[in-house]
């Protein structure tokens, strides 16, 4: 056998796809980062909050998963009421995104906001799209929610992941892993 002269503390990332993938998120009470840390294991990239990465940072990316809760219930703008209400209003306006593919998520409370079920993440959605980003990615199924309405619909599906902390924790862990599962297919990473 071959002993190595000095065993490495850490390995480097030998995957190098894995590398090209982001994952942002902001929270208020943590529940976003909840189902970000489900993402960042299933992934296998660390996730980051928005408010603490440059822009630069983020267009090394070749794949962008973001996620934010909804706060700002019925708003037009800045929905989240995090740290995202201020980059997607002064920093994505300078970054050309086309050419990335970004997929999302959301987080919400479908049971005491049914009208607007996880609508920051539609802001996401509309203005990453706005930027060119390549948003086919991610879309799931209304099935098995109660909302009434969601400014994350487009056509019959939501646009991304949507997760409910409040109501349905348990299901958050799964229906992360089906969808990294599903981004896998759709050739998102
Ligand atoms: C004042 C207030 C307003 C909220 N507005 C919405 C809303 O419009 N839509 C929604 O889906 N959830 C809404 N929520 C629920 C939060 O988005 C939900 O609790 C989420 O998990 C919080 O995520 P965070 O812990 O990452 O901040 C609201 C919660 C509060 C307390």
């Amino acid at each position: 056998f071959t002993v190595r002269p000095e065993a490495p503390t850490s390995f480097p990332r030998m995957d190098t796809s894995l590398n090209s993938i982001g994952l942002y998120y902001s929270t208020s009470t943590g529940n976003t980062e909840t189902v970000a840390g489900y993402i960042s294991t299933a992934v296998g990239v660390e996730a980051e909050e928005i408010g603490n990465v440059s822009g630069d940072e983020i267009m090394q990316h070749e794949a962008i998963i973001v996620g934010a809760p909804t706060w700002h219930t019925g708003a037009d703008e800045q929905r989240s009421g995090t740290e995202w209400d201020q980059w997607l209003y002064s920093t994505l306006p300078k970054l050309d995104m086309t050419g990335k593919k970004v997929a999302i998520f959301g987080v919400g409370d479908q049971e005491s906001y049914g009208d607007n079920f996880c609508d920051a993440a539609g802001e996401l959605f509309d203005l990453f799209q706005a930027r060119g980003a390549e948003m086919k990615y991610g879309h799931t199924s209304q099935e098995g929610y109660n909302h009434n309405e969601s400014k994350a619909v487009r056509g019959d599906k939501f646009c991304g992941l949507m997760c409910d902390e409040d109501n349905q924790y348990d299901l958050s862990e799964d229906r992360v892993k089906n969808w990294v599962s599903q981004l896998k297919k759709e050739g998102f990473m």
